[in-house]
């Protein structure tokens, strides 16, 4: 059996329903280019903190920065802030 798009009616999508969801979509593509290009200088200016501090006699992690690391997120996005707060702090000195 042949295997069709489905029209816009089909889908319930109103006139230009399609096209704005697919410009949306290309914002929401470039948002996170922009997303992982910030992510990869957070990366970069942590691990120079963190070779100042080792390359000082100190330790890879600070727990007191990260409690306020994980405080900023939870109080501007809710409870999954603290998960993308985490994620972060993983990605930048990897797991403790
Ligand atoms: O602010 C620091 O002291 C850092 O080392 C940076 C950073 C971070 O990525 O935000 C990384 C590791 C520390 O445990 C705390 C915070």
């Amino acid at each position: 059996m042949a295997t069709t798009t489905p029209t816009p009616a089909a889908t319930g999508a109103g006139a230009g329903t399609e096209e704005r969801i697919a410009e949306d979509r290309e914002r929401i593509d470039e948002l996170d280019r922009r997303i992982i290009r910030l992510v990869r200088e957070r990366m970069e200016v942590s691990a120079r903190i963190q070779q100042a501090r080792i390359g000082a006699g100190g330790r890879r992690v600070n727990l007191s920065r990260e409690m306020e690391i994980l405080t900023r997120y939870r109080e501007r996005l809710g409870r999954p802030g603290t998960s993308l707060a985490m994620t972060l702090l993983e990605l930048c000195r990897g797991r403790v």
